[in-house]
This record gives structure tokens, C-alpha cells and sequence, in this order.
């Protein structure tokens, strides 16, 4: 449960920390970062903004290359940016592709064997990290947002837990991962490959067809349309689809005329994320 303090950097009126600690969830020691403003520990009400992010990222991309921190900071909130899955674990294979396996934990609760024992990035995020951070940092709202891989954990998640997420938005998320190569390599992989009913449990477009909670979800989602895995990967459109036939999910899909897939996108629009959350943390 103890976090230790790894790293700290003084930047816009508080501090980026890293913290490392033990993980039940996922059996092996895990890094995170957050952000947290000045005097965040005499709030009553601190609000925190959870960044996933996408294949091949650690906990270290988003809080370097994002330029999220002076809008979250001016927002009085704190940020946390998790790592995309176990490290260390030393499972065969593990580390032989891009985007599946270390880096690639597809923030899913594996149930196939060999990964079963580790690759828990669902409960990670959603539980473990979750409480720690309302422990130590007195946390009463959250948010969630993220980026292709990250971008469907976060709407995933969101659609699962309305009550923990105030809010959900996604940077060219992977948003029908059942029918798209990624998808289908990292669902088969991790819950087997003919588990169907698991995989509907993680996908963004199946969630929002079915979506009956008691709570209105606003989803926002930017998107290039020079975004070099649109077709193959990302299928906004069926989110799209599923949000228009759902009177409880309103979705903003805002299609970036010459963006692509990378951190340039990402610093274009992230301010535009903050102040949607900012508008629902308040
Ligand atoms: N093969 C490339 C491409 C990997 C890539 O584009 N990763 C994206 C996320 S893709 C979907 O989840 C990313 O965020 N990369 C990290 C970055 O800092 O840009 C590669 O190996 O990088």
C-alpha cells in the first residue's frame, strides 16, 4: 500500500512527482506520475484528472510531452498518469511486440494464464491506484481522458463506472476494439480467443450500445483525420453510432483536419480537455 516518492520537479505553482510502489493487482513494483498543485493538501475538495496512454508509453509520456500541467494547475486539480502496464514481470515473450504485452497492457483484467497473475490494468486504474490516490492525496472527484489505446481504456472505464468518472474525453481512441486488428490481437491474447462476452467488456461501441446508467455521459473526442491508424485501428464512427442511438451518452467527435496519431496532436487540443473536465469537477 506505502508509496514512495521517486522524483519531484518544481513546475507552474506545484510539483511533478514520480512514486513507485508495490502492486497487489498486478504483483510487481509499479511507477506513476502526478501532478499536484500548491496547498493541494488543505483542499477539501481535490479533484483529480487520470491521463491513460496509449502502446508502447510509460507513466512518463503524457506528463513530458502533453503540455497539459499549466492548464491543471490553473484548474486547482491534480493529475495522475499511470504506467500502460506491468513491468518486470519477466513473462515469455512479453517484451517481443510493440503492441502487445509490456507497454501494451491494453487495461484489461487478463484471464488467460500466463498473463492472468499480472496484466490487471483495469483494476489497477480503476481500483488499486484509485483508493491509493484518495488516501494519500484526499481525492473526492476524478476524471478520466486518454490517447488511442489509452483513449479506450478511459471510455471503457468511464462506461463501466459512472459513478467514479465525472467525466470521460479521448485523444483518437481505439473505439471498437473487437472488430480491429489491435483489438482483436490484445483481447484474444489476454482472455482468450474465442472469450467474446470478456472482450464486449471492453469495448467503447459495444459498452455505449448497452450503456443504461442513471447518469447523462457527456464524451468528448478529437480526432485527426490524417491520423495514420484511423481506418484500421480507431473507428470513431462507431462510436459515433452507438452514442446517436443512446439518449443517455452525448458524444462531441471533433474530426482535426491534418492531424496525425502523435504528441503534436495531443498539445493542440489538451487544453480543450482540461476545461471540459474542469467544467464537470467543479
Ligand atoms: N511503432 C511506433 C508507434 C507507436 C505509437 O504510435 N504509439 C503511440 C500510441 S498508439 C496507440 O495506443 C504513442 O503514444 N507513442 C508514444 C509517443 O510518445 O509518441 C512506436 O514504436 O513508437
Amino acid at each position: 500500500m506505502a508509496i514512495q516518492l521517486v522524483s519531484k520537479s518544481r513546475c507552474f505553482n506545484g510539483e511533478v512527482r514520480r512514486y513507485s510502489h508495490l502492486s497487489s493487482s498486478l504483483q510487481c513494483e509499479m511507477k506513476f506520475h502526478v501532478f499536484v498543485p500548491d496547498n493541494y493538501d488543505s483542499k477539501e475538495n481535490l479533484a483529480c484528472l487520470w491521463f491513460l496512454s496509449g502502446l508502447t508509453c510509460t507513466d512518463e509520456n503524457f506528463i513530458t510531452k502533453a503540455g497539459a500541467i499549466k492548464s491543471v494547475s490553473q484548474g486547482g486539480i491534480m493529475l495522475v498518469c499511470p504506467d500502460t502496464s506491468p513491468r518486470g514481470t519477466n513473462i515469455e515473450g512479453e517484451k517481443d511486440s510493440w503492441d502487445h504485452g509490456q507497454g501494451a497492457g491494453f487495461y484489461v483484467d487478463a484471464t488467460v494464464e500466463k498473463w492472468a497473475n499480472n496484466y490487471n490494468m483495469y483494476t489497477y486504474v480503476t481500483e488499486e491506484l484509485y483508493n491509493i490516490i484518495n488516501i494519500e492525496f484526499k481525492t473526492k472527484k476524478h476524471s478520466i481522458f486518454g490517447h488511442s489505446m489509452g483513449g479506450h481504456g478511459a471510455l471503457v472505464m468511464a462506461l463501466r463506472n459512472p459513478t467514479k468518472y465525472q467525466s470521460v474525453s479521448a485523444f483518437a481512441p481505439i473505439c471498437n476494439p473487437t472488430q480491429v486488428p489491435w483489438g482483436k490481437k490484445n483481447l484474444g491474447g489476454y482472455l482468450g480467443q474465442d472469450n467474446l462476452e470478456a472482450w464486449n467488456q471492453y469495448d467503447a461501441t459495444v459498452l455505449a450500445n448497452k450503456y443504461t446508467g442513471v447518469d447523462k455521459i457527456n464524451i468528448l473526442v478529437d480526432q485527426g483525420d490524417a491520423d495514420e491508424f484511423l481506418e484500421r485501428e480507431l473507428k470513431p464512427s462507431a462510436l459515433k453510432e452507438a452514442c446517436e442511438a443512446n439518449p443517455l451518452l452525448s458524444l462531441t467527435l471533433r474530426m482535426q483536419p491534418g492531424y496525425n496519431h502523435n504528441y503534436y496532436f495531443i498539445q493542440t487540443f489538451v487544453d480543450d480537455h482540461i476545461n471540459f473536465h474542469l467544467n464537470h469537477l467543479k
